[in-house]
């Protein structure tokens, strides 16, 4: 296995006397596509929440190795700070700016990486008008890997579900980042939609050679797509490895009784 680029280390979330997340291990290799999967109020969101600086940890580690760059340790770091350190995520529910063109979401995420400072976006000088020049490029460029191009003027509002969905992948990917947590990105898609992103995520990981770790209710994807699964249960790993080996897992098995997992 490449080295880890995310690496959790006995993650720990409580809220009162709900440990949310149990010590938790979890590793993410360098351009690898891994699953978090688990009923109900497993911990998964929580988890991401963790890592995203959402939340601080009430314990353990999460250390950021980028290819090529210093290692990192994120605990406490503020969200936009975690993503200054190359994690980028989407939400369960649509975040997009809704009033705001498709071009202007991505520009958005692109901000992250911008140098002019506060005196320039008020004096705007000719380094301020040359980068916000770039961004809009760097943002349109974005735009056509995911494949919106042709939307780049409308509302964001305006997109069809499954554009909007891609559009917040956009807009993460535009802040450079080497691993994307996407938090149940299938959600509402229909099958069409759901067989795109599929494709789309395979994409990312070839052409921007980026890790993915998503958490998805939808097994057929989550199995045809992972290379690695890790399973929550009440706060706790209670399994990691191939989509196979989760599939025969009796821990597995138990926790998602009655459900369908042999997707
Ligand atoms: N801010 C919070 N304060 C208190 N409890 C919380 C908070 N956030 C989450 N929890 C609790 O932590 C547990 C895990 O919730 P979480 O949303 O992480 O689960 P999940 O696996 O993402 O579930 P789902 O698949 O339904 O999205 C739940 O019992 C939830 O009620």
């Amino acid at each position: 296995m490449n080295e880890a680029v995310l690496d959790v280390r006995n993650l720990t979330m409580e809220f009162g006397g709900l440990r949310a997340v149990d010590s938790v291990d979890l590793q993410v290799a360098d351009q690898q596509i891994a699953a978090l999967i688990g009923p109900n109020g497993a911990g998964k969101t929580t988890f991401f929440n963790c890592v995203t600086g959402i939340y601080k940890p009430t314990g353990g580690d999460v250390m950021a190795n980028p290819p090529g760059k210093e290692p990192s340790r994120l605990n406490g770091l503020k969200p936009n700070k975690v993503t200054e350190r190359g994690l980028a995520r989407t939400f369960q529910n649509i975040r997009l700016f809704q009033n705001m063109t498709v071009l202007e979401n991505v520009m958005i995420g692109r901000h992250c990486r911008l140098k002019a400072g506060v005196l320039g976006a008020i004096f705007r000088n000719k380094a301020t008008r040359e980068e916000e020049k770039r961004v809009i490029e760097e943002s349109y460029h974005v735009l056509k890997k995911i494949g919106l191009e042709e939307h780049v003027n409308e509302l964001a509002k305006n997109l069809p579900y499954g554009a909007q969905r891609r559009l917040e992948i956009a807009r993460a990917l535009a802040t450079e980042p080497f691993i994307l947590l996407l938090d149940e990105p299938a959600a509402g898609m229909n099958p069409q939609e759901t067989k795109d992103l599929m494709k789309l995520i395979y994409q990312l990981r070839e052409n921007e050679k980026i890790a993915i770790l998503l958490i998805e209710h939808d097994m057929s994807l989550v199995m045809s797509i992972s290379e690695r699964v890790f399973v929550m249960d009440y706060g706790k790993l209670i399994a990691d490895g191939t989509p196979q080996e989760i599939k025969k897992s009796p821990a597995v098995v138990k926790a998602y009784l009655g459900e369908d997992i042999d997707a």
